[in-house]
């Protein structure tokens, strides 16, 4: 119950609509009772007797009880209408805020299959249960309660005789319900894993088809398939074992109220009209309880539903706001970054050594830095952590002096511009994908941002131009194209740090020279980081760092990495090999200094 109990914030303010759908449904039932009265007053006042005129007034008090309990029913499916959906909309904004606020780190782990079935199966499994479960739960305890007191007052020894065997199917109940509980947790995160397989074979459906794996993700399909099918299996054998006993004991009771009742009829110590009271009260109350294996079915369903959800929504937030952060004005901030022998080492890979040792820099605003190294050597890492993906292990950053944990989460990003590796592009127009983070932008910043990322000439060639759709990822765009507009979009706020993250690997070089002679004029006086892993990309930067491993082993400017032996001449020399006489030049001028020197 702990799981209702801490998902209460969700429903309880809809208390109304709780009581109005049990309460409903308790009067509906309890009105229900009142049939088997009916006739059995039929039978013995007016049927026997010969009171014929009763039949009348009889008919019409049963009508009376129809209209009302068909008003009560209607007030229950309301009420429960109302309460299950509020409870749904809460829960599914809850969760997609929890998803916005939840740190790089969740990211990291989460699969986006997982997360839609917790998003839409799981809460419809709690809305069933919260708007209509709950109330026939109740119901039948009501049931129970009514049911026994009017046939007690009738004859209690039958009462008794016909009760006897419901503690044994409470207990069956109990058992069905302990069995049946784990069944559904595998169930539910079948479903999970089933809903992954497809979403990443359409994600990758490229990268599938390119290798020729289909037979291969079919056979994974398959596996997770045969995992979902076989659960469902051993469910449907949880269900056959314990829906037939639970049948045969309730009817138990019948057969034995209908022996000892129709013995003591003809004997003449029960009246007829009593025993049919009887019986009728009976079938109604075991009805339901034949149903209450379906109604702890939605009960412990919805309970691991609730375990889901509650996982997602108490996720601890890796990243966030200090008790009372600092909120930058946007205006005075200037963009000086320091690291301070920073290290850092990500939470999931204990496997693997830091992915940044003792990193210092000392970034003015204004500067361009540049980053190189092989893969896997901490150049992404490094900028990750100053836009907060996640905070540093040891040492600190300094925006302006202040250490960004200390910095308001909202406004250190939006000091911030980043172009990612892969750029993703939302499914809409180009504009809105350029403004994303601006939306405030007037046209004219739209098109000036996507000149100065040599965007505007081709998006203008579009036959919708700015207005062109671009699917999930920018479908239909080239790499190149997607960076560019990617590229626009951190450039349309005019941000005091720019990250550029391999954002131009996919442009031929003249490009790349024309938008970063774009990108040094409308930074100017702003601070730029370029991760590269082509030199003419870094050439032009103040100082280069050259990261292997998460340990710097070298930094300075191009002329003086260029001169020194180690990794960035060798990268050098190797991607200028067609080019000699730059070569030439370049170590000829080194050496003749070094002489000179
Ligand atoms: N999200 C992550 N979770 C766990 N480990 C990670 C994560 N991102 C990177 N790493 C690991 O941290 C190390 C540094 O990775 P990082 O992405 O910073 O390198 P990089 O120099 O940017 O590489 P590349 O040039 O290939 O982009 C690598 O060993 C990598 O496997």
């Amino acid at each position: 119950m702990h799981i209702f109990k801490e998902l209460k914030g969700y429903y309880w303010q809809d208390k109304g609509f709780l009581w109005g759908s049990v309460g409903g449904l308790a009067i509906a039932t309890a009105l229900g009772l009142v049939y088997p009265l009916l006739l059995k007053t039929l039978i013995d006042d007016v049927i026997v007797p010969g009171e014929y005129s009763g039949v009348l007034r009889l008919s019409l008090m049963a009508v009376g009880i129809i209209i009302l309990k068909a008003g009560f029913q209607y007030v229950h499916g309301f009420s429960g209408g109302r309460l299950g959906n509020r409870m749904a909309y809460r829960l599914r904004n809850g969760c997609y805020e929890k998803l916005q606020q939840l740190s790089f780190s969740y990211y990291d782990k989460a699969r986006t299959g997982d997360l839609m079935s917790r998003l839409t199966a799981d809460i419809e499994g709690i809305r069933m249960f919260i708007g209509f479960g709950v109330a026939q739960l109740l119901n039948t305890g009501l049931l129970l309660v009514f049911g026994f007191s009017m046939m007690f007052a009738i004859d209690w020894k039958l009462t008794l005789l016909a009760f006897a065997m419901l503690p044994v199917l409470g207990f069956v109940a109990i058992r069905f319900e302990q069995s049946i509980h784990p069944v559904f947790r595998s169930i539910r995160s079948a479903v999970g894993r089933l809903t992954v397989r497809v979403q990443e074979n359409v994600t990758g459906v490229r990268t599938v088809k390119s290798f020729a794996r289909e037979p291969f993700e079919i056979d994974r399909f398959v596996k997770e398939n045969v995992d979902y099918r076989d659960n469902h299996v051993e469910l449907a054998g949880v269900w056959a074992k314990y829906f037939p006993m639970m049948e045969f004991i309730a009817n138990l009771s019948v057969a034995a109220l209908l022996l000892v009742g129709g013995w003591r009829v003809i004997n003449g110590t029960l009246s007829l009209g009593d025993l049919i009271a009887l019986s009728g009260m009976l079938g109604m109350i075991v009805a339901p309880l034949w149903t209450l294996g379906f109604q702890i079915n939605g009960y412990t369903q919805s309970k691991a539903s609730g375990e889901r959800l509650l996982e997602l929504l108490n996720q601890p937030i890796a990243v966030k706001n200090a008790g009372h952060s600092l909120v930058l004005d946007d205006e005075v901030v200037k963009g000086h970054v320091r690291y301070e022998d920073v290290s850092f080492r990500y939470a999931n890979r204990d496997d693997l050594p830091s992915a940044l040792l003792g990193f210092e820099l000392d970034a003015p605003a204004g500067s361009v830095i540049g980053l190189l190294g092989g893969t896997g050597s901490g150049k992404t890492s490094t900028v990750g952590l100053l836009l907060r993906a996640y905070d540093v292990g040891e040492g600190a950053i300094r925006l302006d002096g202040v250490d960004i944990r200390h910095i308001e989460l909202e406004s250190l990003r939006r000091q911030i511009g980043v172009v990612f590796q892969e750029s993703f592009l939302f499914s809409t127009t180009i504009r809105e994908n350029i403004c994303y983070g601006f939306p405030d932008a007037t046209e004219e910043q739209i098109y000036e941002a996507a000149r100065l990322a040599q965007a505007d000439g081709f998006i203008r060639e579009f036959p919708l131009g700015y207005e062109t759709i671009v699917g999930e990822r920018g479908m239909g765009l080239s790499g190149g194209q997607k960076q560019r507009i990617a590229i626009a979009r951190a450039l349309l706020a005019k941000p005091k740090i720019l990250i550029l993250d391999d954002a131009t690997s996919a442009l031929d070089m003249e490009t790349e020279q024309e938008i970063q002679s774009a990108i040094r004029k409308v930074m100017e006086g702003r601070t730029v980081f370029i991760i590269a892993h082509r030199i003419s990309t870094l050439r032009h930067a103040d100082e280069i760092i050259v990261l292997d491993k998460g340990r710097t082993i070298q930094r300075g400017t191009h002329d003086k990495l260029v001169r020194q032996p180690g990794l960035y001449r060798e990268t050098y020399r190797i991607q200028f090999a067609d080019r000699p006489e730059e070569l030439d030049q370049e170590t000829a001028a080194g050496d003749e200094r070094r002489v000179t020197g």
